[in-house]
């Protein structure tokens, strides 16, 4: 009998789909065109079936690599991001024609980590994202290679489309790569004296995570199998069930979810805005709480300024700032209401001590998450 995170992926009503390297490219002939038909065939069925469908699609880099004469994956950041130049035209047109069998037109979509991060760029994103859907295209979304330093990655496609899957506030994230699913080691890495690796069908919670090594990707994938598990992770645990299964079943993983390693919903979904203010802000200040402010703030209340004994960074209001208790230790994140000047003028005063413009909370429970 099927499980029901899979019967849940299967009739999902909107998913992000993500393609790696290793399913799309290959070292010596570049771009698979053979292998990103048969993916947009299984796309498009879904999208028949009444799924709207986003595709983060990985390859740039490695289908730039045949083109411009290199041998192997480059290393270093400007070779990997005129690679990139090449490969994201030839993979975005390749992606182009392949949905035009269907009279299916194709948005590329280029995102910066700060894309996410900075709240107004997010809400551009969602927009975009948004009206293609709204006119039937499909929206092929990468990271915008050419422009992110290793400063400012990702980090990989991975994490990128687990983000995008919450910007877009899909029911599910399918990752499809060049292995059928997680196994407990590296099942192309068979060691003397180990038995072979093991697959792991289902994951409901860490539990099933202990003893798997996830190891290195191959020599055209980013982050291996290690990436993978943190952005399964990273869905799972803000509600966003995953789908990790192989490119050549891809047609099985999207009607029934049959194939891979399904891992479920570890939690209620996190809203779109406190996903953002725990996963993809960046902070830009610290507000250190005495101790009764900090079991209030661990109880989900909103923080008043009585309880917070300092404040740090250049921040203003709507800036996403850290909770720290009198050690230093994080215990949350939160939307300040007020910039840092008002707040440094607020520190241990009760709100009816405040002028009327500064007595609403610092930190509003709606915009707070508990980091654990
Ligand atoms: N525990 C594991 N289970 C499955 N695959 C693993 C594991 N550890 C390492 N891998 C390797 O991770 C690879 C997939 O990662 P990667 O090459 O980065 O793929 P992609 O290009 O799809 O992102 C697989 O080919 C596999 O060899
Ligand atoms: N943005 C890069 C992909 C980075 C990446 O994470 O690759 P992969 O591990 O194959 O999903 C590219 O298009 O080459």
């Amino acid at each position: 009998m099927k499980s029901e995170v899979r019967s849940f992926i299967a009739s999902a009503r909107s998913i992000v789909v993500k393609i790696g390297s290793s399913a799309l490219t290959d070292l010596r002939e570049g771009l698979d065109t053979g292998r990103l038909d048969q993916l947009a065939d299984a796309l498009e069925a879904r999208m028949r079936a009444g799924t709207d469908v986003i595709v983060v699609s990985s390859g740039a880099v490695s289908a730039g690599i045949a083109p411009l004469g290199l041998k192997k994956r480059p290393t270093d950041l400007a070779t990997k991001q005129a690679a990139a130049s090449v490969g994201q035209l030839a993979l975005a047109h390749a992606w182009g024609t392949s949905f035009a069998r269907f009279g299916r037109t194709v948005g590329q979509v280029l995102l910066t980590a700060d894309d996410i991060s900075n709240r107004a760029h997010h809400a551009n994103a969602q927009r975009t994202l948004d009206r293609l859907r709204s006119l039937h295209a499909v929206a092929v979304v990468n990271e915008n290679d050419t422009v992110a330093t290793n400063e400012i990655r990702f980090g990989d496609n991975d994490r990128l489309a687990a983000l995008v899957a919450h910007l877009a506030g899909a029911d599910a994230l399918v990752l499809l790569s060049d292995v059928d699913g997680l196994y407990d080691g590296d099942p192309r890495r068979v060691l003397a004296g180990r038995p072979p690796a093991k697959p792991v069908p289902e994951v409901a919670g860490p539990e099933d995570l202990d003893g798997v090594i996830a190891g290195a990707g191959g020599a055209l994938g980013t982050g291996g199998m290690a990436s993978k598990l943190a952005a399964a992770r990273l869905a799972a645990d803000s509600g966003v069930p995953v789908l990790l299964a192989a490119a050549a079943d891809a047609d099985r993983a999207l009607s029934d979810a049959s194939v891979g390693t399904a891992f479920a919903a570890r939690a209620e979904r996190l809203s779109a805005r406190k996903f953002w203010v725990r996963h993809a802000a960046e902070t830009s200040g610290r507000l250190m709480l005495d101790d009764g402010a900090v079991q209030a703030v661990s109880r989900r209340r909103s923080l008043l300024s009585a309880g917070i004994v300092a404040t740090s960074g250049h921040y203003f209001d709507g800036d996403v700032v850290e909770l720290v208790d009198k050690r230093g230790v994080i215990h949350a994140r939160g939307v300040s209401s007020y910039g840092a000047d008002d707040v440094a003028t607020m520190l241990g005063h009760s709100t009816s001590q405040l002028p009327a413009e500064l007595r609403r909370p610092v930190v509003h429970a709606d915009d707070l998450v508990l980091v654990h």
